[in-house]
């Protein structure tokens, strides 16, 4: 455990060097490294030193993305390269248009990450940007047993600048990892606001079933969204580490933007690839999970209403991914994903990517899925703006993770809340389809809420 002491003397770990030692001892191995010339570059340094402290510290507007059960945490410091184009077709050329080169210092094999994120598309009601990508400073990577550093800067200035950047980010991250965690106070936050009210929630739900029985679409995915307030200001670092601990299978993320701090643990892949090995979750149909009924989790799999929500994402996304692969591997039947208090029905579907096609141009095929909008997309947008639905800070959007090389993930971002200060703001929803009822809907949107307001006792 850090011990608290003045600045440059806080202990990274019990037995370890001072945050301070360690980070000059980057800055000399950086010295000695002839840095690539590109408009972009990085380096990847090996740290097996801090294998054991990839915790998100605290830090103004944190980008990080954990996946616990694949041992994977991407944590990141200052931003090298952002770019904020107007959709995900503009995060690809982004992307692509980015001139990389890369110094892998200790020919560990890994290479360089950015971060991306957009929203659900349309308005968003906490005015977060419609897409963002963003190269960090740096990122402390953890895969398994391995822990490296990726370095990054704009490239075309003198080495002797951007070694003087580096090595003052190197100092400042290293004090945050040392620094000692704060007092763990419980919170109890209220309720002080639900939009729309659940009077209005279950009005919304019978006209979408309405829409769907007078023929206009098949399935339309409504949300609403609570404020919660706590006694003191919220702290992501503490919220994730409660996610990471009671949903180590989910993807936990965060996105610090404009001091607002989008927080999530999505059980759902958008998209992950690795060289020409693509995946996909359709993930749709939910119950309580009842640990005292082990027959509930059966009659989800058996249930009609369920399946048949579900059988159109498998279908939706097979025909989506389908245009992009070689091959596509649909399990026939789902199988059942576990999420502590609730269960959902859960398809898999992976494939062999065609030579050329790769992780952001799935993405931008996939999203949004018929687990986040409906179908046909466009009239279950019609009927989302008719009924005045909004969405908020990225819910139901995508965020994730990309390499140079093209390798990376993508989530949807669900079971999300965006934290300013002493308040947050949950959003939650759920697939309509023509044999959905308004109360039992309710009671899905406030299982899935139940996620965050449960981390966020521990915030
Ligand atoms: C829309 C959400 O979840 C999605 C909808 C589901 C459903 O309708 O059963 C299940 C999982 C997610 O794909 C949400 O969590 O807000």
């Amino acid at each position: 455990m850090a011990m608290p002491s003045q600045r440059g003397e806080a202990r990274l770990s019990a037995g370890g060097g001072t945050a301070a030692g360690l980070a000059a001892n980057l800055v000399r191995r950086i010295d000695r490294l002839a840095l690539p010339e590109a408009a972009l570059v990085s380096v990847t340094l090996a740290v097996p030193e801090l294998a054991g402290l990839t915790r998100l510290p605290a830090m103004a507007d944190p980008w990080s993305w954990q996946r616990p059960s694949e041992g994977l945490a991407l944590i990141a410091w200052g931003c090298a390269h952002s770019v904020a184009p107007a959709d995900t077709a503009g995060l690809a050329a982004a992307y692509h248009g980015l001139d990389w080169a890369h110094l892998d210092a200790d020919a560990g094999g890994a290479e360089p990450v950015a971060f991306l994120g957009h929203g659900f598309g349309g308005p968003d009601a906490l005015d977060f940007p419609p897409a963002l990508l963003r190269v960090p400073l740096l990122v402390l990577r953890r895969r398994g047993e391995r822990c490296e550093l990726i370095l990054s800067h704009r490239g075309g200035v003198a080495p002797a600048r951007i070694r003087a950047a580096w090595g003052e980010a190197l100092e400042d991250f290293a004090q945050a990892l040392a620094a000692p965690p704060l007092a763990a106070v419980p919170v109890l936050p209220r309720r002080v606001e639900e939009i729309p009210s659940p009077a209005l929630y279950r009005q919304r739900v019978r006209a979408a079933t309405q829409a769907i029985a007078a023929g206009r679409l098949e399935k339309v995915v409504l949300s609403r969204r609570i404020l919660v307030e706590a006694s003191r200001p919220l702290r992501p670092e503490r919220l994730v580490e409660a996610l990471v601990e009671r949903h180590p299978s989910c993807a936990i993320l965060t996105a610090g933007v404009d001091g607002r701090t989008l927080v999530a643990a999505s059980p759902e892949r958008l998209v992950a690839c690795q060289g020409r090995d693509v995946g996909s979750y359709a993930l749709a149909g939910t119950a309580p999970s009842d640990p005292a009924d082990p027959f509930l989790g059966g009659r989800l799999l058996s249930g009609a209403k369920d399946r048949h929500e579900h059988r159109l994402v498998v279908e939706w996304i097979s025909e989506a991914l389908g245009g992009l692969c070689e091959t596509l591997d649909v399990p026939a039947a789902p199988r059942r994903m576990g999420l502590g208090r609730l269960e959902h029905l859960w398809t898999p579907i992976t494939g062999r990517l065609k030579p050329g096609a790769g992780l952001l141009q799935a993405a931008a095929r996939l999203h949004p899925t018929p687990a986040v909008a409906g179908l046909p997309l466009a009239e279950a947008r019609a009927v989302l703006a008719e009924l005045g639905e909004t969405r908020a800070g990225w819910y139901s959007g995508a965020f994730g993770w990309i390499d140079r090389a093209g390798d990376g993930e993508m989530a949807v971002v669900l079971r999300c809340a965006v934290l300013d200060g002493d308040r947050a703001l949950l959003s939650a929803g759920g697939g309509i389809v023509a044999a959905s009822e308004p109360e039992a809907e309710f009671a899905e949107t406030e299982l899935k809420l139940g996620i965050m307001l449960e981390g966020l006792r521990r915030a």
